[in-house]
């Protein structure tokens, strides 16, 4: 049952978190083999079971805190009780997966109409295994010969617990993204479906920031909204320079609180995909990073301008953050407990991906000792979570939660 909230409302990292988008996690990891691992995203093949009881103790923390959980796939299957919506999706679907047989496209939509809106919303994110297709006699086209080893026809989406990524609540709007790998694209289809057709998002009172079809590439991940007026967004691995130049002229027109963003570079490769796997906020003034980066992040202060918007290299990211907040100081907290080897040890299991759910109040996983006692000493409570399954995908409880609803600070 779908409780009411007012509408979507983000206006900080921090502000006291009263709703939250999660996926727990499904079937959908169960079909991870070794040899599509890298494809998919994944450095290693979590244990279902065990996974599914870290996630409700994920959520359980949450709900303890006086958050309202909302679940993907619950969502997903309500919108497809209307079945213009769910033929539309099915149709859309089906036609993305480059079958190159219409033939066939035409018999698996047919298959999939004739199954309930709940059988519908867990293949859809679980995906189709040739085995659960009925062998029906069709003409073979040279592509089913060409993918005959390929053991799907629709894929599975087992990055979509990292809810994050493919869309962010931006002050009152909703912002889609176009992500960078296909393994990830359908995620932010049945986003778009979810806002045009799920009355949680008041899609009338919400405006939508950035589409997933838009050229350019940009993650969730990337994205932290360190205050009312300014945003932050990584340009990283999966966050290209022009999709934050695209999202942040939109920012500014569709929004006349903010004012500014700050572009923050960080090294392109896996370990840190986004920039929230190296640097989150938690509390007004405090930020955690992860050390072995501190020297290479670049800053950029992103304003209003006619045509595209200027783009200023600034000189460091503390005096850029402190200018920015309006703070006579700014603290970063290193992860890792000052062990340079601890540091990107615990980097690697998501240590400086932290949930801040109130004012100096962070989600953590309980693995990261060293990182955690560090946010301690500073002053902020830690909520330790298990994770071990967890975090085999790359990531911790910032990029397993999408925030819809913060109280403003
Ligand atoms: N916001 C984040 N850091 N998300 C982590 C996503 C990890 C996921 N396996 C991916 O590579 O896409």
């Amino acid at each position: 049952m779908i409780e009411k909230i007012p509408f979507l409302n983000v206006r900080s990292e921090i502000g006291k978190l009263r709703a939250v988008m999660l996926h727990r996690p499904g079937k959908e990891l169960e079909r991870l083999t070794p040899q599509y691992l890298h494809e998919l995203l994944f450095d290693d093949i979590p244990w279902l079971k065990k996974m599914q009881k870290e996630h409700d103790g994920f959520a359980d923390k949450l709900r303890g805190r006086g958050c309202v959980v909302y679940y993907y796939e619950e969502m997903l299957e309500d919108i497809m009780k209307n079945k213009e919506v769910k033929k539309r999706l099915i149709s859309e679907v089906v036609e993305k997966c480059g079958m190159g047989n219409d033939q066939l496209e035409k018999l698996i939509k047919d298959f999939l109409i004739e199954k309930s809106a709940k059988e519908v919303a867990e293949i859809l994110i679980a995906g189709l295994h040739k085995k659960d297709f009925p062998n029906v006699k069709r003409k073979k086209r040279l592509a089913d010969y060409i993918k005959e080893a390929y053991p799907f026809y629709v894929n599975p989406l087992p990055n979509l617990y990292f809810t994050r990524d493919p869309g962010a609540v931006i002050g009152n709007g909703l912002s889609i993204h176009a992500m960078r790998t296909n393994a990830r694209k359908r995620e932010t289809m049945i986003l778009k479906y979810l806002y045009d057709f799920h009355p949680i998002f008041k899609k009338e009172h919400t405006p939508l920031l950035y589409d997933y079809n838009y050229k350019y590439p940009i993650e969730g991940g990337d994205i932290l909204i360190l205050a009312e007026n300014v945003i932050a967004i990584g340009c990283s691995e999966r966050t290209s320079a022009r999709g934050i130049e695209d999202l942040s002229m939109n920012l500014f027109q569709k929004d006349e609180k903010i004012k500014e963003v700050i572009a923050i570079q960080i090294p392109f490769t896996r370990a840190y995909m986004h920039l929230d796997t190296v640097f989150t906020m938690v509390d007004y003034d405090k930020f955690t990073i992860y050390p072995g980066v501190e020297d290479r992040l670049r800053a950029f202060r992103i304003t209003p301008a006619k045509t595209c918007p200027k783009v200023e290299p600034m000189n460091d990211l503390k005096t850029t953050l402190k200018k920015a907040l309006n703070l006579p100081a700014v603290v970063f907290i290193q992860s890792g407990g000052g062990d340079e080897v601890t540091a990107a040890r615990e980097q690697w299991n998501d240590s400086t991906n932290t949930l801040a759910i109130a004012p100096g109040v962070v989600i953590t996983y309980d693995r990261n000792e060293a990182s955690n006692d560090t946010l301690r000493k500073h002053g902020i409570e830690v909520i330790e979570i298990e994770g071990s399954e967890l975090v085999r995908g790359r990531g911790g409880p910032r990029c397993m939660s999408m925030p819809l609803f913060r109280e403003t600070l």
